[in-house]
């Protein structure tokens, strides 16, 4: 049965892509999802625009400037605590050197060897979309 309480989330995610890599951080233990990699992003704010928010938030986390994007695709999830819709961008341009602002390790990873690593749930399609669209991978 639906759960008409379960908050639902707007997500821009950003998948940062340089030379065949893509950019991962740890999510804090703490977080929902905690302990797995993710692409960086987060929740669109009241009204704002899903590319806008990507911006904000690779800006926020990572200090950089996104100079370049495009929509990959649209996922949606249904976590047992929580709904989410994710807006997932590539990210094919940016200014300043990435790092995690917020003391989150973060980590550039051979698109190929994606499958090998944990992500929250929700992200296996991703992973699949680019090892296929990147490396020729079914
Ligand atoms: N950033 C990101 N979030 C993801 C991915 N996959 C996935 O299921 N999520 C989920 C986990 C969370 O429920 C939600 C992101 O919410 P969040 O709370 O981390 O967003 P935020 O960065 O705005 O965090 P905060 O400022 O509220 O701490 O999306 C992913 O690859 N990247
Ligand atoms: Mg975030």
């Amino acid at each position: 049965m639906a759960n008409l309480a379960k908050p639902q989330l707007h997500v821009a995610v950003g998948v940062i892509i340089r030379q065949q890599q893509v950019l991962l951080a740890l999510r804090h233990a703490k977080q929902h999802q905690g302990d797995k990699w993710e692409f960086p992003g987060g929740k669109l704010e009241q009204g704002e625009a899903a590319e806008n928010a990507l911006k904000r938030e690779l800006r926020e986390e990572l200090a950089i400037s996104v100079t370049a994007c495009q929509p990959l695709m649209q996922l949606a999830y249904d976590y047992p605590e929580r709904s989410v819709l994710l807006d997932i961008w590539l990210v094919s341009a940016f200014e300043g050197e990435p790092h995690g602002v917020e003391g989150q390790p973060v980590q550039w990873v051979d698109i190929a060897s994606l499958h090998q690593l944990t992500f929250p749930d929700a992200n296996q399609p991703i992973v699949a979309r680019l090892q296929q669209q990147f490396c020729g991978l079914a």
